[in-house]
C-alpha cells in the first residue's frame, strides 16, 4: 500500500500544453480533434500555439473574445475568466444535454495531462484486471450497460497459478469451513517502484521498505493460516481454539522441553481473537496449586527481549494430564538454534544434541514427569563441524539484548533458566526474545532451588550460548571443544568477546553478577541504543505513508459511495447538479485524463496528489471541464472537499434513515 502512499508530482494542476514538443514527437491530427475548439482559447481567449501545429480548433479572430490578461500560473486561471464562479459551487450550475455516461471509452476531449518525465513510470495494472469475472453474471446484464465495462468481463483477480493453489485450507473458527484464497504477496504489492520506497536500505533493525512488507504480511498469513486437516487436537480448551502445531512434530525430530516431551501449538484466544503459543508439557501432574505462583511473577514481567508468560493451566484434554503455559506469539519466529546451528549440526546427530548449558543441571522431575527415556548421548562428538560463527556486530546485538533481559529478570527475583539457542527467539531482524519463561519455575516449584545458585546458572549458560553463536557448534564448551573455540574466539572476534564469554562461564568469579556484565559490555550498549532509534526512525517513516495510504482510502471509499448510484441512474438532478456534479467532474479530472493523442493517462502520481490535497482540502483551484468540453468550473479542493462531505453525509443520513 505504500506504493500509493508518496506522491512524486508536487502540482496536480491541468496544463495546457504544446503538443508539438521538442522531446515528444507530434501528435498524428485525429479527426475528432479537427473540429473540437481548442481549450486554451476557452480559458485564455487565445492559442499560442495556433500557428505552431496546435490541431485543435481556433474560430476566426473575429469570433474569438480579447484575450484576458495571462496569468502567472496558466494550470490555474483566476476565477473570474472561468464561465462558473467558484462561489457558485454549491449551486446547480450546469445540466448537460446529455445524460448517458460512458464508461467504456474516456472522452478524448476530457482534460489533456502531461505526464512529467520524471514520474515513475505507471503500473501496468492490466495484468491483474484483465480476467474480471463478475459472478453473478444474469444479474449484471440487468443493469444498465452504462455502469461497467464490457472490457473487464474477465477478471478473477489471480494468475493462473496462483488459482491453482486455492484450495489452502483457512482460518474458519471452530465450525465452518471456508475455502483458503493464498495470499499472493506479488497481486497485493506490485513491485514498489523506487520513488515510494521510504527507505531501499536496512538499517540494524529494520530491513528495507519493500522487505520490511513481505515479512509483515507473510506474518500476517501465518497468524491465519489454518491447522492442518485431521489433526486429533481439542476444538477448545481453556477459552482456546483452532490449534495447530507450531513446526513439525513427527518422528524422528520430537519436540522435546529439554528432556520432556513438549508440543509448541498456535490457538486463538476466543475473549480477545488474538493467537497464542501454548507450550505444552506432556505426561506432567501438578500436585499442588501453589505452583503456579510462579507464572504470576512472571506474568509481571514485560520486558522487549523476553517472551511474554501469560497464563499457565493443565488440561486432560489430550490424553494425558499435561501442564500448558501461554506466551506471547511471534509469528515466523525461529529460535536461534535454528538461525544459526541447526545448520552446522548433521541430521543424524540432532536428536541426541545436548541443549546448550543444561546438561548438568536438569531439576529432578521423576515424580511429575512419566519418563520417556534420555535423550542425550555425549558420544559423538562434533568437533570435526567448521567455525563460521555469525557477524561480531550481530552478536554483540544478542548480547546486550540477552544480558538486558537477564537483568530485568535477576532484579525481579527470578532466573531465566532457559538460556539456550532452543529457547531463544529471533522475532524480527537482530531482534531476540527469551522464550518458554516460567516453565522450569513450575515444574520444580517444590525444589526450593537457591535463587542465586539458578541465577548464576543463567550466566553460565549465556557464555556457553555466546561460545556456540561464535564457533557455530552447539557443543562448543563441551566434549573436549573448549580449547579449540577459545582459539577461534581468539581469532575471529575483538578480544572484548572472549573476555565476555569467559567471564560468563567461569565458575568462582567473585563479583559475577549481570551488573558486573553490563559494565564490560557498556562500550557496546551505545551502538545498540543507536541502532535501536535508527530503528524506530525507519519505522516511523514506514508507518507515515500507511496513514497516508489510510486517508486515501477513505476518500476512495466515500467517491465509491457517491459515484454511479444505480439507483439514481436516471436521476439527472442527482448526479448531474450540484455537489455530485462537481465531484464527478473531479473524478474524470482525477481518473479520466488523456494524453494529447487521446490515450488514458495512468499516473499515479497525479491521482495521489489530487486525492492528498482534496483531503487536506487546500486552497488550491483547478479547472473542471464538463465532458461536452461546453462549460468550465473553477473550484478550489477545499470546495470539493466540502461537496464530498455534503453529498457523503446525504447518503449516510438517508441510509441511517431505514
Ligand atoms: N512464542 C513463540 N512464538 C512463535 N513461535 C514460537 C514461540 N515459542 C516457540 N516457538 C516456535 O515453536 C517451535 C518449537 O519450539 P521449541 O522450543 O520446541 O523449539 P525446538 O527448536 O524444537 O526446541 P527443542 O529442540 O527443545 O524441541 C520453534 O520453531 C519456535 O520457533
Amino acid at each position: 500500500m505504500a506504493f500509493f502512499a508518496r506522491p512524486a508530482s508536487a502540482s496536480s494542476a491541468v496544463r495546457i500544453v504544446n503538443p508539438n514538443t521538442k522531446d515528444e514527437p507530434a501528435p498524428s491530427p485525429r479527426k475528432d480533434h479537427v473540429q473540437r475548439r481548442c481549450r486554451n482559447v476557452m480559458i485564455y481567449g487565445y492559442c499560442k500555439f495556433e500557428d505552431k501545429g496546435c490541431v485543435y480548433y481556433h474560430s476566426p479572430p473575429e469570433e474569438a473574445p480579447n484575450p484576458p490578461p495571462r496569468s502567472a500560473s496558466p494550470a490555474v486561471p483566476a476565477a473570474a475568466t472561468s464561465p462558473i464562479s467558484a462561489h457558485a459551487v454549491n449551486a446547480p450550475v450546469f445540466i448537460p444535454k446529455a445524460s448517458s455516461l460512458s464508461f467504456t471509452s474516456p472522452s478524448p476531449s476530457a482534460p489533456v495531462l502531461r505526464q512529467s518525465p520524471s514520474s515513475p513510470a505507471p503500473p501496468d495494472y492490466r495484468q491483474s484486471t484483465e480476467h474480471y469475472v463478475y459472478s453473478d453474471s444474469e444479474q449484471m446484464s440487468e443493469l444498465d450497460t452504462q455502469f461497467y465495462d464490457d472490457s473487464q468481463a474477465h477478471y478473477n483477480g489471480y494468475s493462473p497459478d496462483y488459482a491453482q493453489n486455492m484450495e489452502v485450507p483457512f482460518y474458519t473458527g471452530p465450525s465452518q469451513v471456508y475455502m483458503s484464497e493464498p495470499l499472493d504477496y506479488h497481486l497485493y504489492t506490485p513491485a514498489i517502484p523506487s520513488a515510494f520506497v521510504t527507505s531501499s536500505t536496512a538499517s540494524h533493525f529494520v530491513p528495507p521498505s519493500s522487505e520490511l512488507r513481505r515479512v509483515l504480511q507473510e506474518q500476517s498469513h501465518v497468524i491465519r493460516s489454518a491447522p492442518p486437516l485431521g489433526s486429533s487436537l481439542p476444538e477448545e480448551l481453556q477459552g482456546y481454539h483452532t490449534f495447530a502445531p507450531i513446526d513439525n512434530i513427527s518422528a524422528p525430530e520430537r519436540k522435546k522441553f529439554f528432556n520432556l516431551g513438549s508440543i509448541v501449538y498456535r490457538a486463538i484466544n476466543s475473549t480477545d481473537g488474538v493467537s497464542y503459543v501454548l507450550r505444552r508439557i506432556e505426561n506432567f501432574r501438578l500436585m499442588q496449586q501453589s505452583a503456579f505462583n510462579a507464572i504470576e511473577a512472571w506474568s509481571q514481567i514485560r520486558h522487549p527481549n523476553i517472551v511474554p508468560v501469560h497464563e499457565a493451566f493443565t488440561t486432560r484434554s489430550f490424553n494425558d494430564s499435561s501442564l500448558v503455559v501461554v506466551y506471547t506469539y511471534y509469528p515466523n519466529a525461529q529460535t536461534l538454534f535454528d538461525a544459526h546451528l541447526r545448520s552446522a549440526v548433521p541430521a543424524h546427530l540432532r536428536n541426541g544434541l545436548v541443549p546448550l548449558g543444561h546438561s548438568q543441571s536438569l531439576p529432578q522431575l521423576s515424580q511429575y514427569v512419566q519418563p520417556t527415556g534420555s535423550q542425550f548421548s555425549h558420544s559423538q562428538s562434533l568437533q570435526q563441524l567448521q567455525p563460521s560463527g555469525i557477524p561480531e556486530r550481530i552478536l554483540w546485538s544478542y548480547i546486550v539484548q540477552i544480558a538486558s533481559a537477564i537483568k530485568r529478570v535477576h532484579e525481579a527475583g527470578l532466573a531465566v533458566r532457559t538460556i539456550d539457542a532452543t529457547k531463544i527467539l529471533l522475532t524480527g531482524k537482530n531482534r531476540v526474545r527469551i522464550g518458554s519463561c516460567a516453565i522450569w519455575d513450575v515444574l520444580t516449584y517444590d525444589q526450593h532451588l537457591d535463587i542465586v545458585a539458578l541465577q548464576h546458572d543463567d550466566l553460565q549458560h549465556f557464555g556457553r550460548l555466546i561460545f556456540a553463536l561464535c564457533c557455530n557448534n552447539p557443543q562448543a564448551t563441551t566434549n573436549g571443544n573448549f580449547q579449540k573455540s577459545l582459539e577461534i574466539i581468539s581469532k575471529t572476534y575483538n578480544h572484548d568477546v572472549k573476555n565476555i564469554a569467559l567471564f560468563l562461564i567461569s565458575k568462582n568469579h567473585p563479583h559475577k553478577n549481570i551488573s558486573t556484565v553490563f559494565e564490560m559490555i557498556s562500550g557496546r550498549l551505545l551502538t545498540e541504543l543507536d541502532d535501536a532509534f535508527e530503528g524506530i526512525d525507519r519505522l516511523e517513516n514506514e508507518m507515515l505513508s500507511e496513514l497516508e495510504n489510510a486517508r486515501l482510502v477513505r476518500l476512495l471509499c466515500k467517491f465509491g459511495f457517491i459515484n454511479e448510484r444505480p439507483e439514481f441512474a436516471r436521476d439527472a438532478r442527482w448526479s448531474e447538479t450540484g455537489d455530485r456534479y462537481i465531484i464527478k467532474l473531479f473524478r474524470d479530472y482525477v481518473f479520466h485524463q488523456i494524453d494529447e493523442r487521446g490515450n488514458p493517462v495512468t499516473n499515479m502520481s497525479h491521482v495521489l496528489t489530487c486525492l492528498n490535497k482534496l483531503d487536506a482540502g487546500i486552497e488550491e483551484k483547478i479547472m473542471l471541464v464538463a465532458r461536452d468540453e461546453q462549460s468550465c468550473l473553477v473550484v478550489s479542493y477545499k470546495e470539493i472537499k466540502a461537496c464530498v462531505e455534503i453529498a457523503f453525509s446525504d447518503l449516510s443520513r438517508s441510509s441511517s434513515r431505514t
